[in-house]
């Protein structure tokens, strides 16, 4: 598969969502390809209408497996409208969370199993991987402050998870990372936003200088 696949992890409130926002345009100028950024779940309207459905907070019925079976079938549409497309024509895509986030989340948070949510990952994702993976670090309580302090609609089903939740999460992303040492790269996302932003942007281009002016 050509193009570049870069996807951004982290806890709630690491600072994806402010990170992309913001390298996005920075990269454009400096990229020889077409960027094409996205996320999950959702980034097309059936993967939208799962993530609705897995995130209200009024689905407090919902089984620990169906949210891992909803996550998985989310990306599998967003894999095959969106995301191998693009690959396919040699563009670059920049993903808020993929697989390692139902790991982390799905796999320790909610104790399923990372290999059992692996397992099912891949028939959902066909064995696509990202290349590059940005993980932005940040400790639980840290994130949880950052929403509490700033959000101004009601927390989703998952923000309002116990802190020993989160705990779990980012521990498997620190595990993950220490696994995946060649695709998976920390980033200290305590630090102020411009810093964490320029952390990723110089990981990027020093990843893929062929892919950058
Ligand atoms: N480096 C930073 N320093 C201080 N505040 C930050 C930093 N990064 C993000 N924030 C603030 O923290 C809050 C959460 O950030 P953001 O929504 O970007 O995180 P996120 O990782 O996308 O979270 P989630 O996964 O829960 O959607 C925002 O209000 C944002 O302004
Ligand atoms: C892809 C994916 C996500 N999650 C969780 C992580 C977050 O709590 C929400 C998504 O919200 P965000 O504001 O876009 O970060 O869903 C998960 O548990 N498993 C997954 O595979």
């Amino acid at each position: 598969m050509a193009g570049l696949f870069i996807t951004f992890e982290g806890p709630d409130g690491a600072g994806k969502t402010s990170v992309l926002a913001q390298l996005l345009p920075l990269l454009k100028q400096q990229a020889q390809k077409q960027i094409i950024e996205t996320r999950e779940p959702g980034g097309n309207p059936i993967s939208e209408a799962i993530r609705r459905i897995i995130l209200d907070p009024k689905n407090t019925a919902m089984d620990k497996r169906t949210e891992a079976l909803l996550y998985a079938a989310a990306r599998r549409q967003h894999i095959v409208e969106k995301i191998r497309p693009v690959l396919a024509a040699d563009k670059i895509v920049l993903c808020d969370r993929f697989v390692d986030s139902s790991l982390a989340y799905q796999g320790s948070g909610r104790q399923i199993g990372i290999s059992a949510v692996a397992k099912m990952n891949e028939f959902a994702t066909e064995q696509l991987t990202p290349d590059l993976t940005l993980y932005l670090d940040v400790p639980s309580k840290l994130g949880l402050t950052r929403i509490a302090a700033h959000r101004q609609e009601q927390n989703d089903r998952l923000d309002q998870e116990a802190l020993s939740f989160h705990q779990k999460v980012r521990q498997a992303y620190l595990d993950l990372a220490k696994s995946h040492p060649d695709r998976i790269k920390i980033i200290d996302a305590t630090q102020a936003l411009t810093t964490v932003i320029a952390d990723c942007q110089q990981m990027i281009i020093r990843t893929y200088p062929a892919w950058f002016k």
